[in-house]
């Protein structure tokens, strides 16, 4: 979570209430967003009549989070929960029967990535693009497709979750500019998805057809390694412009990568190109360079192939702890941040997104 999200919970946390507690421990904030310097949220009454008196209290909460350092304007929505609650929104089933194609109404370009081994960044590249994209100035979603190994919640620092006022459509989360939904957000951090392959399906449609995308440019679709249930739903079922495979030079991934690409051609999904992430690591005391994983594996791959390479990234140690933090490295100014930055323009320059 930004430290300016945390500085905010703190700031709310410190408005008892009259008849005990405060605003998050009896959890009556939702929506909190984040926008530059703006801060949005909604309290949650119980209900009409206790709302009724708490606008006081949404003052005071407005109030408190303008002093925290950073924020320039605040809006405080006061709701009161409906008489009857929602009903609530279960994730997975099996999936409906599907008219036409399975692509949301507003997305403009569908783009997955994808890897043969796990591991390798698919989803830190996924996160950083996203990111690299919006910078740019399009309009960027993040669908999180690996059901069983959620990342992108904890790469974005979303620790949220997405609201459902009735039930079926789902409101997406949003961080540094990056539309983002996650079966990782539905469910707590430390339980396991234990599906098998329908049910699989049911979640993929859910989050792309029950999720409010809005107008987007591009979604990015973060898949799950290998070459499963999802990635065949998803190329058959949606109009897919292009796949991206990550590897890293190794002999073993690029074996897997190889198994990736040869099931988008099977998928009649085009390959945009190849990504070698972890190509090289530069030491930081000396200078000097070890290829890890190896040497221009990927590069040499997507010769004999003949796709694009479309970036060789370094091993790099801030990326990961953007990536752990919750503020992907392509948010900053470094240099791993100027290569997502390329890799953006390339895409936009080449009409993909
Ligand atoms: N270029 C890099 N430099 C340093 N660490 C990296 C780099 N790319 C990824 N990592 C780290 O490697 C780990 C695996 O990355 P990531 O989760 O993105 O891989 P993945 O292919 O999506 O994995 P999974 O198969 O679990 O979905 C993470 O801890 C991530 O921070």
């Amino acid at each position: 979570m930004s430290d300016m999200k945390s500085a905010i919970r703190e700031a709310l946390a410190r408005l008892e209430l009259p008849d005990g507690g405060n605003l998050y421990s009896r959890d009556m904030i939702r929506a909190l967003t984040v926008e530059g310097s703006n801060v949005r949220f909604v309290i949650e009454a119980p209900n009409p009549e206790i709302a009724r008196h708490m606008e006081p209290l949404r003052k005071a909460a407005e109030a408190a989070v303008a002093q925290v350092q950073g924020v320039s304007s605040v809006s405080a929505v006061l709701t009161a929960e409906a008489k009857s609650p929602p009903p609530q929104l279960k994730m997975g089933g099996h999936p409906k029967p599907q008219e036409g194609v399975m692509k949301p109404a507003g997305v403009k370009t569908l783009l997955a990535i994808g890897s043969g081994k796990g591991g390798v960044g698919k989803s830190t590249v996924s996160s950083n693009l996203a990111v690299a994209l919006a910078r740019a100035g399009k309009k960027v979603g993040l669908l999180d497709a690996d059901i069983h190994g959620p990342s992108q919640p904890r790469m974005f620092g979303l620790t949220d979750k997405p609201a459902s006022p009735d039930g079926k459509t789902i409101i997406p989360l949003k961080a540094h500019g990056v539309t983002v939904m996650s079966i990782g957000s539905m469910l707590a951090e430390e339980k396991a998805v234990v599906w098998r392959g329908p049910m699989l399906m049911g979640a993929l449609q859910q989050m792309l057809m029950q999720v409010e995308w809005g107008e987007l440019d591009v979604l990015i679709v973060d898949l799950p390694p290998g070459t499963g249930d999802v990635q065949l739903s998803l190329c058959q079922k949606s109009e897919v412009a292009g796949a991206i495979v990550v590897s890293t030079p190794q002999d073993v991934a690029l074996i897997d990568a190889r198994k990736a690409l040869d099931a988008f051609a099977t998928l009649k999904t085009p390959v945009l190109g190849l990504i070698e992430n972890m190509a090289v690591f530069v030491c930081p005391h000396c200078g000097g360079e070890s290829h890890i994983f190896g040497h221009n594996g990927v590069s040499q791959e997507a010769d004999k192939l003949g796709v694009p390479l479309l970036a060789q990234l370094p091993i790099d140690l801030d990326t990961r702890l953007g990536g752990d933090g919750g503020t992907p490295i392509a948010t900053g100014e470094s240099d791993m941040a100027k290569a997502y930055g390329q890799l953006a323009d390339r895409l936009i320059q080449g009409g993909i997104v």
